[in-house]
């Protein structure tokens, strides 16, 4: 009897995930509709090599996908994805299209057809630029058959599978400053690419609204204590106020930089020293003002047994988020950093552009009295 191993109970999900590792390191892949395929690659490390290649292949037909907001920036009125023909793939025009300060269109912009919605999406799911290269594959042309291959489908239904398939995978304690009774939950799934972690500060009562913060990653405030943000006061004041009234429960998610990574996060903050506020700089870049969804932190907290919380933030879409997922939420507590230099325009900008409830001349107030 032959017997065969399969090697995965979801071949869809995992399909996407070796996709995502190939945009990152910046090779192609191919995607499949029906008996239609195209070859996609970020634009992100194009080098001169794997330009004369596509060009081999694309005989002139090439197109790069831009996102909405890069295409805002490039001087058009546009809430949808658009495309643009690329008779010769050259990297200079593509860079400049895609990622240069203060560049204006140069050609028409079509609409996106087949794969190009899925390929910018490959691109946002593997924390690379939103802009990406499709070269239809038409008869004739005969790619490497080792190349990583992906339906549409799967790609259009990564994010959902990914926040239905959650899982605990570890758990211990681990005492920490102010909060010596606290234990670890590691979470798989979710998004980003890592995992997700759920901090139980001391022994919170299930029975009753549970304080919970939904806290996204922030290297540079959160670990080296940045001055551009408040992330690291915000994560430090929710762990103390936890363990001086009744505990609480912080989830740590993967969505450094609003769900873009840290590089492009990085990237903006370039920007921003240029002038740019923070959502502006994330549009220059082709993000939106957020990429972040938050149903799979409910799905967090309903694993561990919570049906109604009392959320710290500042953020409508958080607290909007966990509502819609089906708890009940109290939003009457705001977490709030220190006003300093370096941050005061990055929080109004949160507030004024993004609705956040954030008082900043009471802010102000107070850290003069201090
Ligand atoms: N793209 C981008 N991300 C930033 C910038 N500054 C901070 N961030 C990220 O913004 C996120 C802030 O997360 P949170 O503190 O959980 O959330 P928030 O949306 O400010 O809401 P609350 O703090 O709950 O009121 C983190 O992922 C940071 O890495 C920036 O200038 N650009
Ligand atoms: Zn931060």
């Amino acid at each position: 009897m032959r017997v065969v191993l399969s090697l995965s109970d979801d071949p869809a999900t995992t399909q996407v995930e070796r996709a995502i590792m190939e945009f990152r390191s910046a090779r192609p892949v191919v995607i499949d509709q029906g008996a239609e395929s195209a070859l996609v690659i970020g634009i992100e490390d194009l080098d001169e090599a794997m330009s004369a290649k596509l060009e081999a292949i694309a005989g002139g037909h090439a197109h790069l996908v831009l996102p909405p907001a890069r295409l805002r920036r490039l001087g058009l009125d546009r809430q949808v994805a658009g495309v643009v023909a690329l008779p010769v793939v050259d990297r200079a025009r593509i860079e400049t299209l895609a990622l240069k300060v203060d560049s204006r269109i140069d050609a028409p912009v079509r609409a996106v057809g087949a794969f190009d919605e899925d390929a910018l999406e490959l691109a946002r799911l593997s924390l690379v630029l939103p802009a990406v290269i499709v070269v239809p594959l038409g008869g004739g042309i005969e790619v490497d058959p080792s190349l990583t291959r992906v339906p549409t489908a799967a790609i259009r239904d990564y994010r959902r599978a990914k926040a239905a398939d959650l899982k605990i995978v570890s758990r211990a304690p681990v005492p920490l400053e102010g909060a010596p009774t606290s234990e670890f939950v590691v979470f798989r799934g979710g998004e980003g690419l890592r995992d997700q972690v759920a901090i139980i500060v001391g022994s919170p009562d299930l029975a009753k609204p549970v304080t919970v913060r939904l806290h996204s990653a922030c290297l540079t405030g959160d670990l080296f204590g940045s001055l551009k943000c408040d992330c690291g006061d915000q994560l430090r004041e929710t762990v103390r106020f936890m363990a001086q009234n009744e505990g609480g429960i912080l989830l740590y998610l993967d969505q450094e930089g609003r769900g873009n990574g840290i590089a492009n996060k990085i990237r903006a903050y370039k920007l921003q020293a240029q002038g740019y506020d923070t959502y502006d700089a994330d549009e220059v870049l082709g993000f939106d003002a957020d990429q972040r969804h938050f149903e799979y932190a409910a799905g967090m907290l309903k694993q561990l047994g919570v049906t109604a919380v009392r959320i710290l933030t500042n953020n409508p879409a958080k607290i909007d988020a966990l509502t819609k997922a089906g708890l009940d939420v109290i939003s009457d507590h705001r977490v709030l950093g220190r006003p300093t230099a370096e941050n005061v325009s990055y929080l109004a900008s949160k507030r004024d552009r993004a609705g956040h409830y954030i008082d900043i001349e009471g802010l102000l107030a107070s850290s003069i009295k201090d």
